[in-house]
């Protein structure tokens, strides 16, 4: 079986699985199932954990990407100075603590200074950032520092509001909590307008 997370530009080609990782976890996997009382034998268990390792392959695949690179790949000079806004890019990411999905919807916006970026590339870097154990925050910095040291631009706004498993089946059991969290650099930090502007354009009730 052939592996190969790392496609050209850092991001993925095909599904394929690394045999000793795949293997291994597998094996663990098995375990953790017979822990919980299950028996691994019956015939719908009989390949889960194997479907389990590549799933968790597949769900941290952003450790083998370079968002950085992505942006890179496409960077163009412009000189267009307006604010772009990408809005509703849908996020699967999983919570550090709990490996439970959290899920939403990222907004990032960039006031270019020299350079734009492919407009993918803006939803590949949080694709990137999402596919890792995050934490919320986390995730929105990463971005937000990505695109600032790639593009250099006047400024950068990321949004996520998102919604965690963690949350909603198990520990505190809130069904319809949404956290958001945001960050900006230059002119959305500095601008309220800008930011207003930009609240506006992803519709939100925040400002
Ligand atoms: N700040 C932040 N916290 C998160 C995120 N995802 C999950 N958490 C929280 O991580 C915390 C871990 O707290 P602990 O008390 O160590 O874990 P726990 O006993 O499972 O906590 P409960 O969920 O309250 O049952 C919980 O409050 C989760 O809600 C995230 O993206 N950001
Ligand atoms: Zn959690």
């Amino acid at each position: 079986m052939e592996f190969t997370l790392n496609g050209d530009n850092g991001y993925i080609k095909k599904e394929s699985y690394d045999d000793e990782t795949t293997q291994r976890l597998s094996e663990i996997y098995k375990e953790s199932l017979e822990l919980l009382g299950e028996d691994t034998s019956r015939e719908g268990l009989e390949k889960t954990p194997l479907r389990v390792a590549k799933a968790m392959q597949f769900l941290t695949q952003g450790y083998n990407m370079s968002p950085e690179d992505i942006i890179r790949s496409a960077m163009f000079r412009e000189d267009y100075q307006q604010m772009v806004v990408v809005k509703d890019i849908e996020l699967y990411s999983l919570c550090e603590h709990h490996l439970l999905p959290f899920f939403g919807k990222a907004h990032v916006a960039y006031i270019p200074r020299h350079h734009i970026t492919g407009l993918s590339k803006v939803a590949r870097v949080v694709e990137a950032f999402a596919r890792r154990l995050q934490v919320q925050e986390r995730l929105t910095t990463q971005i937000k520092e990505c695109i600032d040291s790639t593009l250099n631009p006047l400024g950068v706004a990321v949004v996520i509001e998102a919604q965690h498993m963690c949350m909603q089946m198990r520990g505190v059991q809130k069904q319809h909590s949404v956290t958001t969290t945001s960050d900006f650099t230059g002119a959305f930090l500095k601008n309220m307008a800008t930011r207003g502007e930009f609240f506006n354009i992803i519709g939100s009730k925040l400002h």
